[in-house]
């Protein structure tokens, strides 16, 4: 594939094509100027720990404060400003109101720039290096499959019969329902390859899909149906898997954690949410903070300057802000 490109447009130009072509990185979305900050730091440091190969890229609409870009950027991120995706005109109820912004997602495609990324959310944490999903087969859309049973499904038939495709067998699709849904990844994690092509199919066909109540993800499953390819749990543990398909799941070999269950957010967890006082969320909360508060995890810049330490978790006074002061390097 480079060598062809190479001979089609000329040497120079071929090479540095071709090195793009080949170039590949971990993405994640920002939005606003709340404490999502911190789950972003936490990823950027849980990947070092990892010793990914790969940069992370950050795309962040642009109500994220400088303040905020710039820790990200202390922590070695490459922060890209991206524009907000309004979803049609709806009336939907979505599952949680700010899900609305989620869409701004669908702007990653347009970084053609690399041949091939792996989104994360800013609420997951990577334990284990996954940098071989890089090599998957291209043209698909890898993604782990999502869940059904939390109230969070309850306007779906699936939870009104009390099916879901992490136990197709328990209960099965009755007939009179039509076709049993198409397998349904949860949107938290994909590996995917940024095409133009494709990006300008997105947002047409988002002009004329009418919203539901998981946003993009649901908009996502529509349109990549047909590519969708299944990865293991363990690579996007969603932590309602925990109580609700424990037979699905085998801890320690989990090599990304997804904490996207109600009250799970490491960086605001309290415990007083329903399962939020479980031994494995406890445990796994704390493997969290425990690589946001590592500080030799900072990103080091060379000689003599590392990464000064990310904003404080809530402390008893409350949220200690900090603002990294320019480099004297
Ligand atoms: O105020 C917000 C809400 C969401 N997000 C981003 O949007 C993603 C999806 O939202 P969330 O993870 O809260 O959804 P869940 O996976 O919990 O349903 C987050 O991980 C963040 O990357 C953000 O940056 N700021
Ligand atoms: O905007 C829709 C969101 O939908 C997904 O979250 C949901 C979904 O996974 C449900 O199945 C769970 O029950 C629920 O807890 C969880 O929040 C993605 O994680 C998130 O990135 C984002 O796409
Ligand atoms: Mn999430």
């Amino acid at each position: 594939m480079a060598r062809d490109i190479v001979t089609r447009t000329g040497a120079v130009g071929g090479l540095v094509k071709a090195a793009s072509l080949s170039s590949r990185a971990y993405v994640t979305f920002l939005a606003g100027n709340g404490d999502y900050v911190k789950g972003v730091v936490g990823l950027a440091k849980g990947l070092r720990k990892v010793n990914t190969a790969y940069p992370l890229v950050v795309a962040v609409l642009p109500d994220v404060p400088e303040e905020h870009r710039q820790i990200l950027i202390e922590q070695g991120c490459i922060v890209r400003e991206i524009e907000l995706v309004y979803p049609p005109e709806n009336q939907t109820q979505f599952a949680m109101a700010y899900y609305v912004i989620n869409y701004s997602k669908l702007r990653i495609w347009e970084f053609v720039e690399y041949s091939k990324m792996i989104y994360l959310d800013g609420d997951i944490q990577v334990f284990d290096n996954i940098d071989h999903l890089f090599d998957l087969p291209n043209k698909y859309f890898y993604a782990v499959m999502d869940c059904f049973c939390e109230k969070t499904w309850s306007h779906t038939p699936q939870f009104k019969i009390g099916y879901c495709q992490q136990c197709p067998d328990k209960v099965h699709w009755p007939q009179e329902l039509g076709s049993k849904p198409p397998l349904y990844f949860n949107a938290g994690m994909f590996v995917f390859e940024p095409s133009l092509p494709i990006y300008r199919d997105l947002l047409r066909k988002l002009k004329i899909t009418t919203p539901t109540s998981f946003a993009e993800q649901d908009f996502l499953n529509m349109f990549f149906k047909d590519i969708y390819k299944p990865i293991p749990n363990n690579y996007n543990l969603v932590l309602a898997m925990l109580w609700r398909h424990p037979e699905n799941v085998k801890l320690n070999e989990v090599k990304v954690v997804h904490y996207c269950a109600a009250g799970s957010k490491p960086w605001r967890y309290t415990g007083e949410e329903e399962n939020m006082d479980r031994e494995d969320i406890k445990m796994l909360v704390n493997k969290w903070r425990d690589i946001y508060n590592d500080e030799t995890l900072n990103y080091n810049w060379g000689p003599g300057r590392i990464a000064k330490s990310t904003p404080a978790l809530l402390t008893e006074a409350g949220v200690v802000h900090y603002i990294p002061a320019p480099s004297a390097a």
